[in-house]
């Protein structure tokens, strides 16, 4: 039988509801009363937790989803609508993911303070236009009317608290899908979510229409809650104080927004009662928000870090330090899969790539080398669909690539892996490697290929790796999606020189194993020997040699591009 682990989700739910119904059951009304205002500013915030905490992006007008949806519930109210309160509030919160996804697309091309000010300029404009318009009921005095079954404060608490579990579960959940797992990538690097198939425009307004969704229903929970909503319940200020919050407390994380909901209606109510300014409550917010700044930790991460190096096992990723058994004969297909024809690229004045021809065929390993600055990045960018402006064309078994985006080339099966660390290290080993992979692999094969690439434990968090182990998860990752052909990046840049030879020989391994061909830039030369049956040389932009290793790398005009011409002739 299974046993259901004490700090496992269904144990959380059951503590959840139980913590609910003793608070329910000892604590008085008035206290009840705030407590649902705290409820309300949780499900708020968790809606800004996925924008902010998740994918790393500002919003500045989550009041304006509260008071949108706050208004189709009063509007619903005055009309009589069928179905009641609860109905009203869902219906709510989905008025207001149109609203969601219309503030995303801005976030499509901004960021950071850019983004911010956009959003704050539509809580501005919300804000005037919501307070001409009124709330419907707010004049005549007409309050929302409860179901009998949540009339009292108390049955109200507790419906508002349900509301913030259920929500809770549905974050837990999406939060494993593909789309929570972008989120997170997103925050960490826009290029690497696209180069593993995911698009960045869709992630990104998901995020905001989830948002928005959370904002509508914390806004309609309020409007049950006060009877009659007006204006100035939905000040812009207040949107700012919820981002501060957010940030402070980590409300991407159910307790981060319990504890910030809790925060922002306490903290002013403790002050009131010791005859402060109520208003001061918000300096305690900014103090604990550039905590979480300098840190680059808020309080949930904070808590949740210390919890897992309790329980951590200490073991690092157990790397081969052996030399490597007898090379495998790299091998060379015949069938052109990925073909490049006339690839040529400028940066202003700079030409980058001039007409370059590449043909890697079906499973084989292809070296891609040339000294620093002679176009291989600029290559493997063009190649993947990073420059938009770049001329030519990339034809993917037999299928045409050009003018399609990153991540549909990836889809096609064209993946890649970068010079710098771009692994997410919010994610476990076998988090990346499910969502890199773009597509459903079973255990089995996530155990196997942290074998082939010896990966260590798949539970480990990517932030425990060192740069090296990261590099080779990122190949792993790209590997699970069974591409036609990989582009790999120096893959071993952070590695000692036998690990290098070891991958090298793993790489040769990678045709035969997966049916995928391998484009390998890298500097160190000893590896391309080892890995490669074929390489390709640039310099200043063109190819100037190519053919088998030993004889290409002997060729003079590859001497004079890595050397200088007087020491080449030397
Ligand atoms: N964003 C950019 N803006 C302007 N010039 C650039 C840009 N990126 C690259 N270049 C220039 O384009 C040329 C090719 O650079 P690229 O980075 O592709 O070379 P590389 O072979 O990958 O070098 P390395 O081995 O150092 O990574 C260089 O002259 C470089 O200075």
């Amino acid at each position: 039988m299974r046993r259901v682990e004490a700090t496992g989700p269904a144990a959380q739910l059951v503590g959840a509801l139980a913590v609910i119904a003793v608070l329910a059951a000892v604590v008085p009304q008035y206290w009840l009363f705030l407590g649902t205002s705290a409820l309300v500013a949780a499900i708020s915030l968790s809606g800004l937790g996925v924008v902010t905490g998740r994918a790393g992006m500002i919003s500045l007008c989550q009041m304006s989803f509260m008071a949108l949806g706050a208004w189709v519930v009063c509007e619903l109210n005055v009309l009589g609508a069928p179905g009641g309160l609860i109905v009203w509030v869902l219906v709510g919160g989905l008025a207001a993911v149109p609203l969601g996804v219309l503030l995303g697309l801005p976030a499509l091309r901004l960021r950071g303070v850019h983004l911010a000010v956009v959003t704050l300029g539509f809580a501005a404009a919300a804000d005037v236009i919501i307070a001409a318009a009124g709330f419907p009921g707010a004049t005549t005095f007409q309050p929302v009317l409860r179901p009998s079954l949540i009339a009292g404060d108390t049955a109200y608490f507790v419906f508002a608290a349900l509301v913030f579990v259920a929500g809770a579960v549905a974050m837990r959940l999406l939060g494993r899908t593909r789309y929570g797992t972008a989120w997170r990538a997103l925050r960490f690097s826009e290029r690497a979510t696209a180069a593993a198939g995911m698009s960045v425009p869709r992630a990104k307004l998901a995020a905001f229409a989830l948002s928005a969704f959370f904002g509508g229903l914390a806004g309609g929970v309020l409007s049950g809650q006060i009877g009659v909503v007006t204006a100035q319940n939905f000040d812009t200020i207040d949107s700012l104080i919820l981002l501060v919050v957010a940030v402070m407390a980590g409300s991407e994380y159910a307790g981060g927004a319990i504890a910030g909901g809790v925060l922002m209606v306490f903290v002013p109510e403790i002050f009131r009662g010791l005859g402060i300014p109520q208003d001061w409550g918000s300096l305690v917010f900014a103090v604990g928000a550039v905590q979480t700044l300098t840190t680059g930790l808020s309080m949930s991460e904070d808590l949740v870090r210390r919890f897992r190096r309790r329980r951590a096992v200490p073991a690092q990723a157990p790397r081969r330090t052996d030399e490597p058994g007898p090379a495998v004969t790299p091998v060379k297909g015949e069938r052109p899969v990925l073909v490049v024809e006339g690839l040529s690229v400028a940066y202003g004045r700079i030409t980058a790539l001039a007409e370059v021809d590449l043909v890697v065929p079906e499973r084989t390993v292809m070296g891609l080398i040339g000294p620093n600055g002679a176009g291989k990045s600029t290559f493997t960018d063009a190649v993947t669909g990073f420059i938009p402006g770049a001329t030519g064309s990339v034809t993917l078994d037999g299928r045409k690539l050009d003018g399609l985006p990153v991540h549909r080339r990836a889809a096609a099966g064209l993946r890649r892996t970068f010079q710098q660390d771009r692994v997410p290290p919010g994610l476990t080993v076998a988090g990346f490697l499910r969502f890199s992979a773009h597509r459903r692999v079973s255990a089995a094969e996530l155990e196997e290929m942290a074998d082939f690439l010896n990966l260590g434990t798949l539970e480990r968090h990517v932030s425990e790796l060192d740069v090296g182990s990261r590099r080779l998860l990122e190949v792993a990752g790209a590997l699970l999606s069974r591409p036609k052909v990989i582009i790999l990046d120096e893959p071993a840049a952070g590695l000692a020189h036998a690990e290098s030879m070891e991958l090298a020989e793993r790489l040769t391994e990678v045709p035969g194993r997966f049916g995928t061909s391998v484009l390998l830039i890298e500097h160190d030369l000893e590896m391309v020997r080892r890995a490669c049956a074929e390489v390709v040389v640039l310099d200043f932009g063109q190819v100037i040699a190519a053919g088998p290793p030993a004889t290409t790398l002997a060729r003079p005009e590859v001497a004079r591009a890595y050397l200088g011409d007087e020491v080449a002739l030397a």
